[in-house]
């Protein structure tokens, strides 16, 4: 069997803290990070107000990243195993023979504001944390393009707000979380909640 969860959530929400956690608990559980289909600097625009526009759709390769999800999806067991996941007796066979339970976590912070990525999730997470604690924690992060002055209120939350609306207008069934309790109450909250869909689905 196998099972996608997303872990979306606006900019320094603390998805990849929770994903990092996850990954290290949940049995035969791969991961695909939206970061790492970030395009070059050189192929994202400037927009008008100068700024180049990372927190866009287009700044990110998302046929490629579609594309890793179905490499998953085709063959969890070899996904699993060029990625160094170790795997349970039961779920180490390919194809339909395989009697394991295979999770892939999807990482992001536009993870629902994708068509052809909707479809995929089996459940779906999405972290949020007010303005002046997300401006904060952004201030300390350093990407390996780091942000000019003026980026945050000029591109990074306008785009969040965008995003935002439209991901509701889009999705019914996002599970919201408040990235403002502590990284082990929220990690507990997920994987009890994760928990309990696996036991229902068996
Ligand atoms: N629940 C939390 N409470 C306080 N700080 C957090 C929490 N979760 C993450 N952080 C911190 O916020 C920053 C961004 O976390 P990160 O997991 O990289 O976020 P994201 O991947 O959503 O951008 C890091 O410094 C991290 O230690
Ligand atoms: N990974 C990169 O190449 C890169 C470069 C510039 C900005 N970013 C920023 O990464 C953010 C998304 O990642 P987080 O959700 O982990 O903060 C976006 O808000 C974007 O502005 C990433
Ligand atoms: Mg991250």
């Amino acid at each position: 069997m196998k099972f996608i969860i997303g872990i979306g959530g606006m900019t320094n929400g603390g998805k990849t803290t929770l994903t990092n956690r996850l990954i290290k608990a949940l049995p035969n559980c791969c991961v695909v990070h939206q970061d790492d289909f970030f395009k070059k600097p050189d192929q994202i625009e400037v927009g008008e107000d100068g700024f180049r526009q990372w927190d866009v759709i287009t700044a990110l390769d998302m046929e490629a990243m579609v594309n890793t999800i179905k490499g998953w999806q085709e063959n969890p067991a070899k996904f699993a195993r060029s990625h160094g996941v170790n795997l349970t007796v039961d779920a180490e066979a390919s194809g339909p023979e395989s009697t394991g339970m295979h999770i892939l976590i999807v990482e992001g912070f536009l993870l629902y504001n994708y068509q052809p990525l909707l479809d995929v999730y089996d459940q779906c997470y999405y972290i949020s944390i007010p303005y002046q604690e997300c401006k904060q924690r952004r201030s300390t992060r350093t990407y390996t393009v780091p942000d000019p002055p003026g980026l945050f209120d000029g591109h990074v939350w306008p785009m969040y707000l965008k995003h935002r609306k439209e991901m509701e207008n889009n999705c019914n069934s996002i599970e919201y979380l408040d990235g403002m309790k502590s990284k082990d109450e929220i990690y507990n909250q997920v994987y009890q909640s994760i928990q309990n869909t696996l036991l229902n689905s068996l």
